[in-house]
C-alpha cells in the first residue's frame, strides 16, 4: 500500500497550509523531516527539514491505525502558509520510497475502505466541501453525521426481517404452517414503500438544495432584464444597452438568500427576429426558462410573450420608475428590488421545508427499484403461502437496493466517478 501525501488547505499564500501524509510510511517519514514525532493522538512544535534543511518550523500531529481520518497511520504538518514552504515540502515528500502525491479524493476512498464511512456519508463530504449557503452546509452535514445511513439500515432491518417470516415459512412448507404471517410482512413492507417512496419525492427538493434553485428572469427585448440582474448581483454580470436584443447567452448569478442557494438567469429578451444569432439565443432563453425551478416575468403584459406563468411565478412591471402606479421593479433605481428577493425567498424557503436526506438521481434510482421490488413482494404475499419464496426473492432485491445506496455493495464501478469529484487532499 502507497503511501499518500497532499496539501489538504487552499492552494495558496495562507496564514496555515495543511500537509496530510496517510499510510504505512507515515511516521516513518515525519520521523526522517521532523527528527521526532509528538506522541500518538498529539501536537508539537518541530521542525521540518530535507536533508538537514531547515525548511519551516511546524506543528505536527499524530495519528495512529485505525484512529485516523483515514483508518490508517497519519501524520498532519501544519505550515506556514507560503508556496514556497508548501512546494519544498511536498517535492521532499515525494522523494521517499513508497510515498506519492494523493489522488483527489483518495484519503477519502481510504476512510471508505477502512470502513470509517459509508458510501452516503462519503458523498455528504463531498457536499460539504462544496457547500456555499448555510441549507447546503445544513444538508450536508446531516448525510456525514449518518442520517441517510440511519434510516436506510432501518428499512433494511425491516425488509430482512420481513423476508425472514417469509423463509420460516417456507421451510414448513410440506407441516401444518404454525401462524399467518402475511399480515406482519404486509405491515412491515407497508411501513418502509410508504417512508421511501416519500423520500424520493423529497429527494428532488434536496437535489435542489444541494445544486441550488434557478431563477429565470424574462420579458421583452429592452425591459431591464440584464440591468436588474446586475442590480441582484450588485456587479457588472450581464452587459446592458439601449439596443434591443443586447443578451444572448444566458448570464448566470450564484446567490445566498438568506441561507438558500438560488441561481438567477438572465436571457434573451423574447421577441420574432430575423437575427440567426438572436433567435438562437431566444430558443435557449426559452428552453432555460422552462428548465427553471421559478421565472420572474418582467413584464407589463405577459399575453405579449411566448411563455406562460406557471402558478407560483412571479409576474413584475418593469422599469418601475416610469410609472405612476407605485407597482414594478426597477434595476436602475432599486424600487421593488427588496420586494422581488423577499418573494422569491419565500417561494423556496417554502419548497425546501419538504426536502429529504437524498438528494441525488443516483439515490433515486436505488429506492425507486427498492420499491418496484417491495410492491412486487407485497402482490406476492397476498396471493398466498405457494409463492412466498418469489416474495423473499423480491424482498432480497430491495434489500439489495438499499444496499447499493450507502455503498455496502457492488460500487467498485461507481467510486472513481464519485471520488474524481473531490478536491485535491481530500
Ligand atoms: N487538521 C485537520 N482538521 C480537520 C480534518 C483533518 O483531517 N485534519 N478533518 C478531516 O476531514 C475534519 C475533521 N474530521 C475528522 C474526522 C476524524 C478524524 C480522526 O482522526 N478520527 C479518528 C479518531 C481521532 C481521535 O483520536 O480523536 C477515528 O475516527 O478513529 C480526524 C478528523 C475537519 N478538520
Ligand atoms: N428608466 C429605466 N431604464 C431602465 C431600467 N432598467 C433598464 N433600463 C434601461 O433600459 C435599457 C435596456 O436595459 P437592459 O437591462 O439591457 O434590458 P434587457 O431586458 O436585458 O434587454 P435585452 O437583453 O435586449 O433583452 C437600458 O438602456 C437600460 O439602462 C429601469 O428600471 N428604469
Ligand atoms: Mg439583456
Amino acid at each position: 500500500m502507497d503511501t499518500i501525501f497532499a496539501l489538504a488547505t487552499a492552494q495558496d499564500r495562507a496564514g496555515v497550509a495543511v500537509v496530510r501524509v496517510s499510510g504505512p510510511a507515515a511516521h516513518s517519514v515525519g520521523m526522517q523531516m521532523c527528527g521526532t514525532l509528538p506522541k500518538v493522538g498529539s501536537f508539537a512544535v518541530r521542525p521540518v527539514s530535507s536533508d538537514g534543511d531547515l525548511i519551516d518550523r511546524g506543528l505536527v500531529l499524530t495519528f495512529a491505525a485505525p484512529h485516523s481520518f483515514t483508518g490508517e497511520d497519519v501524520i498532519e504538518l501544519h505550515l506556514h502558509g507560503s508556496i514556497a514552504i508548501i512546494d519544498r515540502v511536498l517535492d521532499t515528500l515525494s522523494a521517499f520510497d513508497g510515498v506519492r502525491l494523493a489522488e483527489p479524493g483518495e484519503f477519502t476512498r481510504r476512510a471508505l475502505e477502512n470502513g470509517k464511512m459509508d458510501l452516503a456519508q462519503v458523498e455528504g463530504l463531498a457536499d460539504l466541501i462544496d457547500a456555499e449557503t448555510e441549507f447546503q452546509r445544513a444538508q450536508a452535514m446531516q448525510t456525514v453525521e449518518g442520517a441517510l445511513s440511519k434510516v436506510v439500515e432501518d428499512w433494511r432491518a425491516r425488509l430482512i426481517n420481513a423476508a425472514s417470516l417469509l423463509e420460516v415459512t417456507i421451510d414448513f412448507a410440506d407441516e401444518d404452517v404454525p401462524v399467518d404471517v402475511a399480515p406482519e410482512v404486509s405491515a412491515l413492507l407497508e411501513s418502509v414503500m410508504s417512508q421511501a417512496s416519500d423520500e424520493i419525492s423529497r429527494s428532488y427538493v434536496s437535489e435542489r438544495v444541494r445544486t441550488g434553485f434557478e431563477v429565470a428572469i424574462v420579458g421583452l427585448p429592452n425591459a431591464g432584464k440584464s440591468t436588474l440582474l446586475n442590480a441582484l448581483a450588485g456587479r457588472d454580470a450581464a452587459i446592458t444597452s439601449e439596443f434591443a436584443g443586447t443578451t444572448r447567452d444566458v448570464i448566470e448569478v450564484r446567490m445566498d438568500l438568506d441561507g438558500l442557494p438560488v441561481t438567477f438567469l438572465d436571457t434573451a429578451g423574447l421577441r420574432e427576429s430575423d437575427d440567426q444569432v438572436e433567435t438562437i439565443g431566444i430558443e435557449r432563453a426559452i428552453a432555460r426558462a422552462k428548465t427553471a425551478d421559478l421565472r420572474v416575468f418582467l413584464s407589463e403584459n405577459v399575453s405579449d410573450l411566448p411563455l406562460d406563468p406557471l402558478p407560483q411565478d412571479i409576474v413584475v412591471a418593469p422599469k418601475a420608475d416610469l410609472r405612476t402606479d407605485g407597482t414594478g421593479v426597477s434595476g436602475v433605481t432599486g424600487a421593488g428590488l427588496n420586494a422581488l428577493v423577499q418573494e422569491v425567498k419565500a417561494v423556496f424557503a417554502d419548497r425546501a421545508t419538504h426536502s429529504g436526506l437524498t438528494s441525488r438521481a443516483r439515490h433515486r434510482t436505488s429506492l425507486q427499484s427498492a420499491v418496484t421490488a417491495m410492491k412486487d413482494a407485497s402482490r406476492l404475499v397476498n396471493q398466498g403461502p405457494e409463492v412466498y419464496d418469489l416474495a423473499a426473492e423480491e424482498l432480497r432485491t430491495a434489500i439489495r437496493s438499499l444496499e447499493f445506496l450507502v455503498g455496502r455493495i457492488d460500487v467498485e464501478n461507481l467510486l472513481d466517478e464519485i471520488f474524481s469529484s473531490f478536491c485535491l487532499g481530500k
